[in-house]
């Protein structure tokens, strides 16, 4: 197979998953990247150079998760493992519930599928990038919004839906696959590339049997996501502590089983998420449970209060907050003064969401909570993932 190019950059979004409500499937973009350049070598060395975060702790040779990421794509985007020179400038915290493996994976992923000769613009080649970096992660919920943008909800399944197509999850060839052809083997359902899209993969059927070995997560069964706009209505703003969590910790502290009670409760309010983030008309829709509304209010339920409830989990935090007691009493702190408040990922950033209808957080004391230990950041919605550039 030839390969197609000499130098490759990527540049990949942070992302924060779990979004209160939705543990293990919403995940959304966010306006911050890590870029990254990878060059051929001659030789088989592995060069690496860092810049930004993780520069004085990531490992600089073939155990860096780009790296392990691009090598373990090699095969998938049919290119021979070579030599490689990575040059990465990062800017996405490390440890701290803002996707920086997820954004890493993805990034030797799209190097390994560039260098192949496939396009990330092409929602095939996404949808192979989504599959495969999801299985070395584990789990999609952070890697579909890194590839896709916007918020996405993401799910894994033994069963392709509706096909015999388990199968391999190697791509086909650019020279062999029609333009516009879907990926043999595998399970995808033709959508847009925009929003409400669907995009699912089949993994090894031995490994698909395997399901969910471990409470854990593990990488078998198929993975899928889907797209939702987002309304420019929607304000993000990330708390940033100085101290870290791995995600490896944080998964550690679930626990096997949850009461019926809390897993009722959140399918009801993640279910909420794509409505309430997106442009949908304001109050018109919604309705209190019973009573008469209360004197000089509106009849109805505020959007913001929608959120609020949207962002309310009861799967993860509570088990989680003895390893961020700081952040977990923020987000109590924040939710008892109606913001819409959750662990952003695994911590121990702290997420707020906000719509335009809501008290603006920069206006309150809050914006300037504990400064020795955290700031905070507005950040923007990206619409979309990863994006490649070639020489
Ligand atoms: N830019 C990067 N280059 C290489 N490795 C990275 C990079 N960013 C993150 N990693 C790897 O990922 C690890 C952090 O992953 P972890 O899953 O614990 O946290 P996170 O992805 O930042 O948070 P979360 O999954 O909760 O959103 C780092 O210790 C490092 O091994
Ligand atoms: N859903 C994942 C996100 C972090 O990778 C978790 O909460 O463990």
């Amino acid at each position: 197979m030839a390969i197609s190019f000499d130098a490759v950059s990527v540049s990949v979004p942070a992302t924060t998953a779990n979004l209160g409500s939705g543990f293990d499937s919403a995940g959304l973009a966010l306006g911050l990247y890590d870029d990254a350049t990878f060059e051929l070598l001659p030789s088989a060395d592995v060069e690496v150079d860092i810049h930004g975060e993780g520069a004085d702790t990531l490992p600089r040779d073939s155990h860096n998760l780009m790296v392990r990421a691009f090598y373990e794509s090699c095969d998938t985007f049919n290119i021979p493992p070579m030599g490689i020179r990575l040059a990465a400038n990062n800017r996405i915290p490390q440890k701290r519930g803002l996707g920086s493996s997820a954004s890493a994976i993805v990034s030797g992923v799209c190097a390994a599928a560039a260098f192949g000769g496939y396009d990330i613009a092409d929602r095939d080649v996404q949808d192979a990038v989504f599959s495969s970096a999801s299985r070395i992660e584990g789990h999609p919920d952070n890697v579909a919004p890194a590839v896709y943008g916007g918020l996405t909800l993401s799910w894994k399944s033994v069963r392709s839906v509706g096909s015999e197509a388990d199968g391999p999850t190697s791509f086909p060839s650019s020279a062999d696959r029609p333009a516009g052809s879907g990926v043999s083997g595998v399970s995808g359902i033709a959508g847009g590339p925009e929003d409400g899209s669907f995009a699912g993969y089949g993994l090894d059927p031995e490994d698909a049997a395997q399901e969910d070995a471990s409470h854990t997560g593990s990488c078998t069964g198929q993975f899928y996501s889907v797209r939702y706009p987002v309304s420019s209505q929607i304000s993000v703003y990330v708390f940033i502590p100085d101290f870290e969590l791995s995600t490896e910790e944080a998964r550690s502290a679930l626990p096997f089983s949850v009461p019926f009670s809390d897993a009722a409760a959140n399918l009801g309010r993640a279910a909420l998420l794509p409505y309430v983030l997106s442009d949908a008309p304001n109050t018109g829709a919604l309705y209190r449970s019973a009573g008469a509304p209360e004197e000089g209010s509106s009849c109805g339920t505020s959007m913001h209060q929608v959120l609020f409830d949207a962002t309310e989990d009861r799967l993860h935090q509570q088990y989680r907050g003895g390893l961020m007691p700081e952040s977990y009493g923020l987000v109590k702190a924040l939710r008892a003064h109606g913001f819409a408040a959750c662990i952003s990922g695994a911590g121990p950033c702290v997420l707020v969401l906000d719509r335009d209808d809501g008290e603006g957080i920069a206006d309150t004391g809050f914006s300037a909570v504990q400064q020795d230990r955290w700031r905070m950041q507005k950040m923007s919605v990206a619409p979309r993932g990863a994006v490649v550039r070639t020489a």
